[in-house]
Parts: C-alpha cells; sequence; structure tokens
C-alpha cells in the first residue's frame, strides 16, 4: 500500500504554486508528499505543519516552517486521512494529529486529501473515531459518548497528543449524519476536536494508483 501512498503524495505537488506557503498534514502518505515537497523546496515560501512529526521531516528536508498565527490564511492545505466517503468528507487522527490538522484546514483555502484506495469507504465509521480529549475530562466524555451515541469510546492509553491531551477511539459508531455527529461530540464539555471532517470535508481528493485517480 505504500506505493499507492507515494503515488498521492507525489501528485499533490501538483497543487504547489510558486511563492506558497503549504499547510502540511501527518501520517506516513503525508511523509512522501513532504519527501517530494523538498525536491521542489526553492519554489515554496515554506510551510505550516500539523505535528511534530511533520515538522521534523520538513525541517530535515530544509523547509521553513511557520507559525500559523504569522502567516495568516493559506491557500493550500495537503493532508492524509483514516476514511473518506464519497462526500470527501473524512476521518482523521489514527496518528493522533487531528486538531492541528483540522486548525489548519480550516484555515486553508483548498483542502487536498492524499489517500490510498483502501481508504475509500461509502459510509464513515469502519474506522474508529479519534476524540482529542482534556485529560480530567476522560472518563466524563467516555461516558457521554456512549450514553449519546452507543460508540464505545476505547482509551489509546499511551498516547499523548502534540497539546498534551489523551485520545479516545470510538468503535461500533453508526454515522448516519457526519455533520451532525461532529456537532454532538463537539459539544461534550472535555473535548478539544473530534476527527470528523464533515463540517469542513476536503475539496479534493487524490487516490494513490497507476495513475492517481482525482476526485
Ligand atoms: O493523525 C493523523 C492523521 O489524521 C493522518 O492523516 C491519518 O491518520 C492518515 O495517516 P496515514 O497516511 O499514515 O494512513
Amino acid at each position: 500500500m505504500s506505493e499507492a501512498k507515494r503515488l498521492a503524495g507525489e501528485k499533490a505537488i501538483d497543487y504547489i504554486e510558486d511563492g506558497m506557503i503549504v499547510g502540511v498534514g501527518t501520517g506516513s502518505t503525508v511523509a512522501y508528499f513532504i519527501d517530494a515537497l523538498g525536491r521542489i523546496k526553492d519554489r515554496i515560501r515554506g510551510a505550516v505543519s500539523s505535528s511534530q512529526q511533520s515538522t521534523q521531516r520538513l525541517q530535515m528536508h530544509g523547509i521553513e516552517v511557520l507559525d500559523l498565527n504569522a502567516t495568516g490564511p493559506l491557500s493550500l492545505y495537503v493532508d492524509g486521512a483514516d476514511e473518506c466517503d464519497p462526500h470527501k468528507r473524512l476521518i482523521k487522527g489514527g496518528g493522533a494529529a487531528l486538531t492541528r490538522e483540522k486548525i489548519i484546514a480550516e484555515a486553508s483555502e483548498k483542502f487536498v486529501c492524499i489517500i490510498d484506495p483502501a481508504k475509500r469507504v461509502d459510509v464513515l465509521g469502519r474506522f474508529p473515531l479519534p476524540v482529542e480529549v482534556i485529560p480530567m475530562a476522560r472518563s466524563l466524555v467516555a461516558r457521554q459518548i456512549l450514553a449519546k451515541t452507543g460508540g464505545h469510546p476505547v482509551w489509546r492509553d499511551g498516547v499523548v497528543t502534540d497539546n498534551g491531551n489523551v485520545v479516545l477511539d470510538v468503535h461500533n459508531l453508526s454515522i448516519t449524519d457526519p455533520v451532525a455527529m461532529e456537532a454532538l461530540l463537539n459539544q461534550i464539555p472535555g473535548v478539544v476536536s473530534v476527527g470528523l471532517f464533515a463540517r469542513r470535508p476536503a475539496d479534493v481528493v487524490i487516490v494513490g494508483g497507476e495513475p492517481p485517480l482525482v476526485l
């Protein structure tokens, strides 16, 4: 599957324009995008990164990592996903970077999502939905998720996000209305963000293959 990820990551370079500051997501597919970006680094002004992992890789390629507060809105964000439905709505956060990813997606005019074919689904929810939670609210949020959705939250024990929080992965969730589910979970006190990208879906999805499929 890594070949499909590489082909998707490299295809996203088509969306780079000279002088851009590029929003960069997190994960194994994005790693291929960063490597390709490194090869054309002189064409861009820098990047805004969604994780320490991506920051390290960007800097390894000599790409300057900038603060979103200083850059203002971005024209392009490139990131992977754990699931993608036919409306380009996503589940993200398998790598626990969902909150910063959501912030950068919101700040960006165009969100290009890069995936391998296995990520395409008809209905979101087979992949357990990651929810980032303030540590002291972990049990409260888990109980409320169960009561409000019927889904089964499982603490991703040992994982601390770049923001110092914990992650609950919600299994067996029936997501008939992704926008409503995103709003419902966001309202629980202690929830920092939800790995459903439904209110702000991707604009373009690149499915890695020979040739890549652009949706
Ligand atoms: O927190 C991680 C991100 O949302 C990733 O974009 C997502 O998990 C996909 O990762 P990968 O490209 O490694 O499958």
